[in-house]
């Protein structure tokens, strides 16, 4: 069967087609679990089918106690983020826009004691924390229970804070594709004392269509570039503010330069893993950050408060915008 799902939608339209394609999941993520026919996804990991019941720890869920299909069923977007503040905030405005009533607004936090968690209608907002561990642990988590809930072709989306490479601060970015601290473009995780290397790229597709919702905003840039994902937030990204600093200045501008040499755009924490293990489970996925600073320019973020939290709306316009046209288009 011919498809023509690799080409880059423009004028905004939604192509039916891609939304069941199986080939786009072979063409543009290698080795990803296939979904069921109706949307849903089994999870690959046999040794789950032997417990009696699948304790989500961190999320303070269940298998058996909790009705999980009845609960998550028709969670059709899942949006994380580092805090649990813009987390609710994006829970409200995703309320707002889609005209959704408040008692609709689940505050799901009382189940955990580690991540704060809103679901409203088909939307299901939680933070991640910062870096990869603390991401990892909440997306593992949040996949396994999509799985059980049979949530149908769930789209995940990471809405960050990160510094921008020769961008204006405030300036948007959509993540191509996720590279690690050794400049590879993969997820790397030490399994059975070996070093596991999992591909860390993203749906082209998908990117083009945030692209397009964001290119309707006018107060800021938005740009489709590759993600650093450092492990740390000062020596790991090349910053000379640490308590810690062992490169010159020069050394650090050069580092840069080879980054954006290799169309990488922004540095956060967290992109490699996440474009990695969605991948890994089959689902589509975007990372939209906002950047807070030029690090061609500095290291500190010195911006206001105020104007910090007007820019980390920036991905919730983006991301929302896109969820409503999502719903307009499937009225029609
Ligand atoms: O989503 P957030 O704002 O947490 O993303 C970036 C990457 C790290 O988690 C954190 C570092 O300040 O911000
Ligand atoms: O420079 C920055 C800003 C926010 N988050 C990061 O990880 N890096």
């Amino acid at each position: 069967m011919k498809c023509d799902c690799d080409y880059i939608l423009t004028g905004g339209n939604w192509d039916p087609h891609y939304q069941n394609c199986s080939i786009i999941w072979s063409k543009n993520f290698g080795t990803a679990s296939p979904k069921n026919a109706d949307g849903t996804f089994n999870l690959t990991n046999k040794h789950l089918a032997k417990l009696d019941v699948d304790i989500l720890y961190h999320l303070g869920l269940d298998n058996k106690n909790y009705d999980l299909p009845k609960m998550f069923g028709d969670v059709k977007f899942v949006c994380m983020g580092g805090t649990k503040y813009r987390m609710k905030e994006l829970a409200k405005y995703v309320a707002n826009t889609l005209n959704i009533d408040c008692k609709d607004f689940i505050n799901l936090t009382k189940h955990s004691h580690r991540y704060a968690m809103y679901k409203v209608g088909p939307v299901l907002c939680v933070n991640h924390g910062i870096g990869i561990p603390s991401m990892t642990i909440l997306l593992q988590e949040v996949i396994k229970l999509l799985s059980y809930a049979k949530a149908k072709d769930p789209l995940i989306f990471r809405l960050g804070t990160s510094g921008g490479l020769d961008i204006p601060p405030g300036s948007v970015v959509i993540s191509s594709f996720g590279l690690n601290g050794t400049l590879e473009k993969s997820y790397d995780i030490p399994v059975l004392g070996k070093m596991k290397k999992i591909p860390s790229f993203f749906d082209n597709r998908l990117n083009q269509e945030l692209l397009y919702v964001a290119s309707e905003e006018k107060s800021f840039s938005t740009f489709i570039g590759g993600t650093m994902a450092a492990d740390d937030f000062y020596r790991g990204q090349a910053r000379l503010d640490g308590p810690f600093c062992d490169y010159t200045e020069e050394d650090k501008l050069s580092f840069i330069n080879t980054l954006l040499q290799m169309g990488v755009k922004n540095i956060e924490m967290e992109a490699t893993a996440f474009s990695a293990m969605t991948r890994e489970a089959g689902l589509r996925s975007a990372v939209v950050c906002v950047t807070f600073v030029n690090r061609l320019e500095g290291d500190q973020v010195t911006p206001t408060k105020a104007q910090l939290l007007e820019w980390q709306e920036r991905p919730m316009l983006v991301i929302a915008k896109y969820i409503s046209k999502y719903y307009e288009r499937l009225s029609k």
